[in-house]
């Protein structure tokens, strides 16, 4: 039986989607008018055009522009009505002013307004007003206008909507800010090939970290599954909102952790109506800012190689140039250059002499540009000082003396070599290994990046206006000094220490901020993505005990203990064909190395289709996928299988980092499959669970 309530509400909505069929029938009538306006513009142009001189061509060029911009415009605007068309709006609130006046305000992606009425139908999730939703329950209520004035009064009715395909498939009143229901039955649901937006459910934690314009660098630490990734780009998009004039998408970057990810979280911001946003792997960074010069190992290379050989020295290196010390070792190390790497003398020209002390001042003085960026400079200067000295002009010989010899007053020209300088400046030659052949140890990249831009300067990336970090435990103290250098723009950075691939080399939100001490840090504890039973596993594993998490229930995680290789595979067999019969969309088997992984594909080959997703592959796929702990980080799947999890596959401090990022991949089932000896990061988890295993 439809109830009153619902029975308004379906006629309003019908009221709504005429309303968005007119205003599309005009885009279209607009659209129609504009290109055939431009057609007979060109046609016009292209006849007349001998008679025109060159200012009307420039003209008449402007003039074709704009239009073609009108045109492209309204086709934007067009598929913002459509997409309004299969979901209007999401929720309500009915807000009463003092005096005594309630307005319904319905909330959807986008604005929709009555434009013979001017007033708005339909207000976007990231307008003013729409705060209101995410931040009150009934009763007392403030939003805060763009000129910064609070509106004051009351809400008397909140609502939730589920409309899809124009469809209203519920209606539900709430007391309280976004109904538990609402986010349950969400959160239920089965996974897609790629992120989604959230804005219909966004919780009050995370509307304050979306809607901070005040931060310049935002720290968020979000335990696993709490939504920060999610949060970071819809924070993007309430940015670009009120500062469409002076920041496009083209102005943001993002840095992700690989293609994979990327793709995977590329439809977000074009849900939200955004265009697509530049994004870079960090690798990709590196190799631009060496101009490609140096050869470099990856931190995939990086981290494989701590898993399959976790040599104690090669640990050291990396742990040293992980640390805050390492970054203040190189500071001193750069002042130390400054101050007593010249070796300044008196330089001879013809009959000339220039003295030492005026080389001397002429560097001083230039002490703002970056060192190795000074010789020329001086150079110049001195030419300069010698012609007027001289009174005549410089032989090409003269020119070319000074310009040699005022570089070779200093010890180095290149930055690697002052980079291998550095460690025995420390007295830690060792701490340097360099193999031409596999090129730089991934651990050197950074800091050598960080010489380069302190001693060359970079500024390429200066027309950045926001940059997006994630996954930050990943990346170093250094990696931050070179990143609050090269982008002195506002940041949001985001990730989970608990969840770093690299324990050697993690970054804590604390050490994060003590390169950024500006920042505002923003801690997320509830998480959204598994079931409780799940969160409760993925804990013995790394405890937190301060993670909340969702009431979800589901299945147990089960171990299941195999007599051997050929029994384990087949156990994942049954696994894979009790997923394909369960109508879910995603299965990810999470192996700890890609050298597990390419075998598990081989000898499931015969099942067909299973992807196997490395560090070269760009897309994500739905389906069942084969990947590393360390690809599927930032992924989630409706349920994930972890096999080979004995003793002697996990036992290392990155083994365990492998393992707790697998499962919490998981949102509604896990089960991990071993032979042998059951690894010692489950051991107290096995009482619980292998019991079920049956
Ligand atoms: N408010 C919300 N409403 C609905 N779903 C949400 C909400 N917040 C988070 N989620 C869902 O929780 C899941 C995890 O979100 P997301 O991947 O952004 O988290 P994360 O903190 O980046 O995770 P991780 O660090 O573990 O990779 C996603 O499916 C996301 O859609």
């Amino acid at each position: 039986m439809i109830n009153a309530t619902e029975q308004e509400e379906r006629e309003y909505l019908e009221q709504i989607k005429e309303q968005l069929t007119l205003a599309i029938r005009r885009v279209d009538e607009a659209v129609k008018q504009f290109s055939s306006e431009l057609r007979q513009k060109k046609e016009y142009l292209h006849e007349h055009q001998s008679g025109m001189d060159d200012a009307d061509m420039v003209a008449a060029g402007q003039s074709i522009d704009r239009m073609a911009f009108t045109g492209e415009a309204s086709v934007a605007r067009k598929r913002r009505l459509l997409k309004l068309m299969q979901s209007p709006y999401f929720g309500r609130v009915d807000f009463t002013t003092p005096n005594g006046v309630t307005t319904p305000v319905y909330i959807g992606v986008h604005s929709f307004v009555d434009e013979q009425r001017r007033h708005g139908l339909i207000y976007d999730w990231r307008a003013p007003v729409s705060s209101l939703f995410y931040d009150f329950e009934l009763g007392d209520a403030a939003y805060t206008t763009p000129s910064g004035g609070l509106v004051r009064g009351r809400i008397a009715l909140k609502r939730q909507y589920k409309i899809r395909d124009g469809r209203l498939e519920f209606v539900l009143d709430s007391a309280v800010s976004i109904h538990d229901d609402v986010l349950q039955r969400e959160l239920a649901k089965s996974s897609d090939d790629k992120m989604k937006n959230i804005v219909a459910t966004i919780q009050r934690d995370q509307n304050a970290v979306i809607r901070n314009e005040t931060a310049p660098v935002m720290i968020i630490q979000g335990v696993a599954g709490s939504g920060k990734t999610s949060i970071a780009l819809h924070r993007i998009a309430f940015l670009l909102y009120p500062h469409r004039e002076t920041i496009r998408a083209k102005d943001v970057l993002i840095i992700s952790p690989n293609k994979v990810f990327a793709d995977y979280i590329s439809n977000v911001l074009p849900e939200l109506g955004e265009e697509y946003i530049p994004e870079m792997v960090m690798e990709e960074l590196a190799a631009d800012l060496l101009e490609n010069r140096y050869p470099f190992q990856t931190f995939f290379d990086q981290v494989a190689t701590l898993l399959e050989r976790p040599d104690p020295a090669f640990i050291e290196r990396i742990q040293f140039k992980s640390s805050t010390e390492f970054l203040s070792r190189l500071n001193q190390y750069l002042l130390h250059v400054e101050n007593t790497y010249f070796t300044l003398t008196d330089l001879r020209v013809g009959s000339t002499v220039v003295p030492r002390a005026l080389i001397q001042e002429k560097f001083r003085t230039l002490h703002r540009v970056p060192l190795l960026k000074r010789f020329a400079l001086v150079a110049e200067a001195v030419r300069a000082h010698v012609r007027d000295a001289a009174r005549r002009k410089l032989t090409g010989t003269e020119k070319a003396t000074i310009g040699e010899a005022i570089p070779r007053m200093f010890r180095f020209h290149n930055v690697l070599d002052l980079y291998r300088d550095f460690y025995r400046w420390l007295g830690q030659p060792g701490l340097f290994r360099h193999d031409h052949r596999a090129g730089l140890e991934y651990a050197d990249v950074f800091p050598l990046i960080y010489l380069r831009l302190r001693l060359e300067g970079i500024s390429a990336y200066d027309h950045v206006k926001h940059l997006l970090v994630d996954e930050m435990q990943d990346y170093t103290p250094v990696q931050y000094a070179v990143l609050a250098r090269l982008f002195p723009c506002r940041k949001t950075i985001l990730g989970d220490v608990s969840q770093t691939v690299n324990p050697y080399s993690a970054s804590s939100a604390e050490s994060i901020e003590r390169v950024f001490p500006q920042a505002d840090v923003v801690k997320l504890l509830r998480s959204y993505r598994s079931t409780l039973e799940i969160t409760a596993f993925a804990q013995r594993i790394t405890p937190n005990p301060a993670i909340i998490p969702m009431e979800r229930h589901g299945r147990e995680p089960l171990i299941l203990p195999c007599a051997g290789n050929a029994e384990e595979l087949a156990a994942i067999r049954t696994l894979v064909a009790e997923f394909r019969d369960s109508g879910r969309q995603s299965l990810g088997i999470i192996c700890k190395t890609l050298r597990q992984a390419t075998h598990a594909h081989q000898a499931l080959h015969d099942l067909g289709s299973i992807h196997l997703l490395t560090a070269e592959s760009a897309t994500f796929k739905e389906g069942v996928i084969l990947t590393t702990a360390h690809l599927a980080k930032g992924l989630e799947f409706d349920e994930v299988i972890v096999p080979f999890v004995s003793a002697r596959s996990y036992q290392t401090e990155v083994d365990r980092s492998m393992l707790y990022v697998a499962c919490t991949r998981a949102m509604h089932q896990l089960t991990l499959t071993y032979s042998g000896e059951l690894t010692p990061f489950l051991a107290d988890a096995r009482e619980v669970v292998t019991g079920d295993a049956g």
